[in-house]
C-alpha cells in the first residue's frame, strides 16, 4: 500500500468497536516506529499512558467522579465502547517555541500512529474532550503539572466492510496562493 493510499483510506474509528482485547504489544510495536516522527532538538516531548481491555471497566469506574452526576451514565457508555485506550501526553516547555515544536511534534507521532494502527487493521479515534484539560482527570491519569494530554486515543477492531465514508476534503488548489 502506497502512503498516499493510507493516508488517504485511513478513517478516525469513533464507534462499531469489536470487544477483541488490543495488545499491548502492537500497542509498542506501533509505538515504535511512530517515534520516529520529526522532533526538534530530539527533545522526544511525550510520553504514554496505555489502559489495556482488561483494565477498561477500573478505568471506566475510576474516571467517573471526574464528571457530573448527570453526565457519569453517559460517559461510561461512550467509555463502554472502545477496547482500549492510549493516552499520549507530552512535557509543556515553559518556553513558546519549544511548546509549538513539542506540541507539534507529538500531533506527528500521533498522526504516525494512527496511520501505522490503520495499516495494522486497528481502529483510532484522537479526541480531546474537556476531560484533557481537566485537573481531576489528571489526578486519576497521573498527568503531572507540567504535562499535557495530546492526544486520548480509543482504540479497538473493527470491521472493514463498515468502514466509515471518508468526508470530501477541499482541493489544496482552493487554498493555495503563489508568492508574487
Ligand atoms: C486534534 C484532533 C482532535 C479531535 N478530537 C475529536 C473529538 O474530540 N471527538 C471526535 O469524535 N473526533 C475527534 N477528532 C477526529 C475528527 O473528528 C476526524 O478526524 C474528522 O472528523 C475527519 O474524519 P477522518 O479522521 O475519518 O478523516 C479529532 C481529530 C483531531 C486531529
Amino acid at each position: 500500500m502506497s502512503i498516499a493510499s493510507i493516508i488517504r483510506g485511513r478513517r478516525s474509528i469513533k464507534n462499531g468497536y469489536k470487544p477483541d482485547a488490543v495488545p499491548e504489544k502492537l500497542i509498542l510495536e506501533l509505538l515504535n516506529d511512530a517515534v520516529y516522527a520529526p522532533n526538534h532538538g530530539l527533545r522526544e516531548p511525550w510520553r504514554f499512558l496505555f489502559i489495556p481491555t482488561e483494565k477498561k471497566e477500573e478505568f471506566i469506574e475510576r474516571m467517573m467522579p471526574v464528571y457530573p452526576a448527570d453526565q457519569q451514565e453517559k460517559r461510561r457508555a461512550l467509555f463502554s465502547e472502545p477496547a482500549a485506550f492510549l493516552i499520549v501526553i507530552m512535557k509543556e516547555d515553559p518556553r513558546q517555541k519549544q511548546w509549538e515544536e513539542d506540541f507539534s511534534a507529538t500531533s506527528a507521532l500521533i498522526q504516525n500512529f494512527q496511520l501505522l494502527a490503520w495499516e495494522k487493521g486497528l481502529g483510532v479515534v484522537w479526541k480531546t474532550n474537556p476531560h484533557n484539560l481537566d485537573p481531576k482527570a489528571h489526578k486519576v491519569l497521573g498527568v503531572q503539572p507540567g504535562e499535557k494530554i495530546v492526544g486520548f486515543l480509543h482504540l479497538g477492531f473493527f470491521d472493514p466492510d463498515k468502514t466509515p465514508q471518508a468526508a470530501p476534503r477541499t482541493p489544496a488548489e482552493e487554498k493555495f496562493t503563489r508568492f508574487e
